[in-house]
């Protein structure tokens, strides 16, 4: 007999399976279950979206409905504490082909829930359509806790640059899928869904953090943006990176450079932020370039790095 269907369970059906017996929090006064969601917040209040298709995030090979839950929810909290903030709630738009299994739903409504609460968010609502490849896009919204929002404009020449979180694991994950692998598993893992550094925003914001950005397209990128922001040149040290062991495996088999999958792979999420001094700098970050007067750009031990290689484009 074939395996039940979200087709047979209906809309309604897979909303229950998604949302019954949700943990109650305080900042969620109504939903989900009404039309819209009640949920208190102060101000200011950050929000965001990012969406996650089949076939261009992930791929139901590669990765479980578990997976892709974790994932949905954790790159949305990660731009959360990108601004130095606290998520409080999310939403949880779902379009999946009818022919998804009920089991592969059921394991989503877990991942979704286990990172909720990794994360201490709780889903506040969402939607549900049919549709030809599965399509999962997530609303956050944050608190500050009284902190101004960090943004990406504020690095000062003379800030340092640090990192908390993994860089280049993901990246190193997607080349070993992509080759019909699954070993290193600590990479294949990180790919599936990242190891988001919750609490390390509001950390940095409270030390003084001058501009941060979440690390989803590769470091040079996304430190481009902060140079853009800012009008500054970002230098980044190269040595300054310890290459984990997974990496440099990966990099050893399959022919690539190992700092190139550090400084230009997306995906894990990782903090980068600005800081007016190295003694600003809170543990657990670690120190990896400079901010220096000139055009915006990002530099690897002053020298350019090549523009189309700093991480990924959709388009
Ligand atoms: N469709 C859109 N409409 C309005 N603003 C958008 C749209 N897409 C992106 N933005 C805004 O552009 C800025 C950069 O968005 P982007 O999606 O690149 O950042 P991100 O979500 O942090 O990164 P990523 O999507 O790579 O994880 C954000 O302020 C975002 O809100
Ligand atoms: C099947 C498959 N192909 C390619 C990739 C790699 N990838 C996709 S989007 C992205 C950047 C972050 O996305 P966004 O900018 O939307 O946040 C990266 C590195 C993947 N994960 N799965
Ligand atoms: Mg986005
Ligand atoms: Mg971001
Ligand atoms: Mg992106």
């Amino acid at each position: 007999m074939s395996e039940p269907t979200i087709g047979e369970l209906g809309e309604f059906g897979l909303i229950e399976l998604i949302t019954a017996d949700l943990p109650e929090t305080p900042a969620v006064v109504i939903g989900p279950g009404d039309d819209a969601a009640g949920v208190t917040l102060e101000s200011p209040v950050l929000v965001t979206t990012d969406v996650l298709v089949e076939n261009v995030h992930f791929r139901r090979a590669w990765s479980t409905g578990a997976d892709l839950g974790r994932k949905a929810i954790a790159v949305n909290v990660a731009d959360i504490e990108a601004m130095g903030g606290r998520a409080v709630a999310v939403t949880l738009a779902l379009s999946a082909p009818p022919d998804t299994t009920v089991a592969w739903a059921r394991e989503f409504a877990a991942g979704v829930r286990a990172e909720c609460a990794a994360a201490g968010v709780a889903l506040a609502g969402g939607d549900i359509t049919g549709a030809g490849e599965l399509v999962v896009s997530v609303t956050a919204l944050g608190v500050t806790d009284g902190r101004a929002p960090v943004r990406r404009n504020g690095c000062r020449v003379g800030d340092v640059v640090a990192v908390r979180g993994r860089l280049g694991w993901a990246a190193a994950g997607l080349v070993v899928l992509g080759r019909g692998f699954r070993s290193p598993r600590v990479v294949v893992e990180a790919q599936r869904a990242p190891e988001v550094p919750y609490g390390a925003g509001a950390e940095a914001a409270e030390a003084g953090a001058t501009a941060m950005i979440d690390v989803s397209d590769g470091l040079l990128a996304d430190l481009g943006h902060l140079a853009r922001a800012s009008g500054v040149t970002i230098d980044v040290t190269a040595g300054a990176f310890e290459i984990p062991e997974p990496l440099q495996a990966v990099a050893a088999a399959t022919g690539t450079d190992p700092l190139r999958l550090v400084l230009t792979g997306g995906e894990d999420h990782a903090l980068a932020a600005t800081f007016p001094a190295p003694d600003a700098v809170p543990d657990g970050w670690l120190v990896v370039g400079t901010v220096r007067a000139g055009d915006p750009a990002v530099l690897v031990d002053g020298e350019p790095w090549p523009d189309e290689d700093r991480g990924w484009k959709h388009f």
